[in-house]
């Protein structure tokens, strides 16, 4: 699926994004300032965090709720690339191996169907070589959130 626009920064531009998403906005400084740009060949979106040990719940490993949080805005950055806005109906993650603090990850996002108003995702983060935790998503179309 071509997204809508091929500039890598559109993600963080676009004025329909939250201005206080607790993920993805740099400008909260209580967010996770996750940056999300679009994949080299545009079919998806992607980002690396840094897993610092702030995020940790277990020690050494990061929480699972902030890893589906990320998910969570991986998908939703990943509508918003492709020109839908949605909410999230249903998110389920899988941690397959324990994501270690003060290692960078990186995450990657893209549809897998559509079916309107309905859109299935899928995410990952990959960790040393190793994919460690998956997610998948169902997410509904609400076109009246554009330009919000
Ligand atoms: C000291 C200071 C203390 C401070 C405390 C602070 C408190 C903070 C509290 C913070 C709280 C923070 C909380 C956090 O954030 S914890 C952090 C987030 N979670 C993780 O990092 C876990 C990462 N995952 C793993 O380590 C492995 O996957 C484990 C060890 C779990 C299993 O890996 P392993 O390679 O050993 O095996 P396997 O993958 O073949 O699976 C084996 C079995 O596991 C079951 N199973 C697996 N998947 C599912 C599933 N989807 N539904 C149902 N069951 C499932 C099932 O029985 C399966 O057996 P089978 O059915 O296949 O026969």
């Amino acid at each position: 699926m071509k997204p809508v626009n091929s500039d890598t920064e559109l993600l963080q531009t676009r004025k329909h994004i939250h201005p206080n998403c607790i993920v993805c906005n740099k400008a909260n400084p209580k967010g996770l300032n996750i940056n999300y740009v679009l994949t080299e060949d545009g079919s998806g979106v992607t980002a690396v965090f840094d897993c610092d040990e702030q995020y940790e719940g277990y020690p050494g490993i990061i929480h699972g709720g902030v890893i589906a949080s990320i998910f969570d805005g991986a998908m939703g950055n990943c509508m918003f690339a492709h020109g839908h806005s949605a909410v999230t109906v249903e998110l389920t993650t899988r941690f397959r191996h324990p994501v270690q603090t003060g290692k960078c990850a990186r995450i990657t996002a893209r549809i897998t169907r559509v079916s309107r108003p309905l859109f299935l995702l899928e995410a990952e983060l990959i960790q040393d070589c190793q994919v460690k935790a998956t997610a998948r998503a169902k997410f509904y179309e609400q076109p009246e959130l554009q330009g919000s």
